[in-house]
């Protein structure tokens, strides 16, 4: 008799990324936009598992999980059935169940559905037993979305082209972040189509070149990256949503070095001096009253990582407004 043994199921852990600089260029005829950007990733992360399973699908808790779908278009599910087609199993029956556990706000501009996705390539690579490099995975995941490749990396990253090509920054420095949630998400090609309709009718701010936020993040001196900070879609999501503008004034007079709409938002992001300030920031933007919740985060932190079970999750301070 031949027993089949049923391999364990994996969790990966994904963060969430800010755009310390996104330089947005001219619509391009398949309707993206070239980009420069640097990425962060913070240590506000998702939890994908993946399992074999009879019954396949996709499960989602925590954060904003009743807008997130759990059939086809969920990004995770979509993941899982690229890879299955690339390692020539049956797409339509891959035999998996994905379990999520969000704490990346939906549609916030922190590429949560993006992270989903990543986590769901490493996991199944593992669980698979595949032979595949995480530049492999890249390719697979630049085709889900501009932002997923940049959640197997982690860390700090510049990105091009549609914001997929991604090089590695280096840096040993911690940077310490405020994050505000919008009682609603913000459609990403709503932003990106509004920036286009403003820059018809006028010249929205254009962030400046990215070699000073090179040497800003090198330097680990959060009072000089905090001056450098800049994101053309700012501009669009403010247009959008004219309550950012409060948001952003109030992490401010909170006492945070800087604040910025986290890529396409409404998440908006604040540098603080250091883990104190960040903390006591958070405690004084919740009291505003001018956004859902307030969250304190650090980075870079590492990308899409396998984590053992008994390694407990980082339960970031959660403030509600
Ligand atoms: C705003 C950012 O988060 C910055 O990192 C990303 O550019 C968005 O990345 P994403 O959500 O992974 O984007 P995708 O899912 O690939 O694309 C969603 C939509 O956003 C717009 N889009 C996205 C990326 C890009 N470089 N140009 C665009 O115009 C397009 O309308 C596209 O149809
Ligand atoms: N696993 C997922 N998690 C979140 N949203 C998902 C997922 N799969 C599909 N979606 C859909 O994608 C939309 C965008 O979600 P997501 O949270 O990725 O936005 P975002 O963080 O603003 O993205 P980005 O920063 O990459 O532009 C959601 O409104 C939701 O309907």
């Amino acid at each position: 008799m031949v027993l089949a043994v049923v391999p364990p199921p994996v969790t990966v852990r994904v963060p969430a990324k800010v755009n310390l600089h996104l330089a947005v260029g001219d619509v391009r005829p398949d309707g993206y936009h070239d980009l420069v950007t640097v990425f962060q990733a913070l240590s506000l992360v998702d939890e994908v598992t993946v399992a074999v399973a009879d019954e396949p699908g996709v499960e989602v808790h925590g954060e904003g999980a009743d807008q997130v779908p759990t059939g086809a278009s969920n990004l995770a599910w979509r993941a899982v059935q690229l890879l299955a087609a690339h390692v020539g199993r049956d797409a339509d029956d891959p035999k998996v169940r994905v379990v999520i556990r969000k704490a990346i706000p939906v549609a916030g501009g922190m590429a949560g559905g993006s992270a989903d996705a990543a986590a769901a390539l490493v996991g199944l690579s593992s669980l698979w037993r595949l032979d595949i490099s995480r530049d492999e995975l890249a390719e697979l995941a630049g085709k889900l979305g501009a932002d997923v490749p940049f959640a197997l990396y982690g860390a700090t990253a510049l990105g091009t082209g549609r914001g997929e090509r991604i090089v590695p920054v280096l840096g040993r420095h911690q940077f310490h972040w405020v994050l505000a949630f919008d009682r609603r998400g913000l459609s990403t090609p709503d932003v990106f189509d509004e920036l286009d309709r403003l820059r018809a009718e006028g010249d929205p701010p254009r962030v400046g070149e990215v070699e000073a936020v090179l040497e800003g993040l090198s330097s680990g001196d959060p009072r000089q990256l905090a001056l450098l900070l800049g994101n053309d879609l700012q501009a669009a999501a403010v247009s959008l949503r004219p309550n950012l503008r409060r948001t952003l004034r109030a992490g401010v007079d909170a006492g945070a070095l800087a604040g910025i709409v986290s890529g396409s938002g409404p998440t908006t992001a604040f540098l603080c001096e250091d883990g104190d300030a960040a903390v006591k920031v958070a405690a004084e933007l919740a009291g505003a009253g001018v956004c859902r919740t307030v969250r304190v985060a650090h980075g870079p932190v590492p990308g899409a990582r396998v984590i053992t079970t008994e390694e407990p999750k980082p339960t970031p301070p959660e403030v509600h407004a």
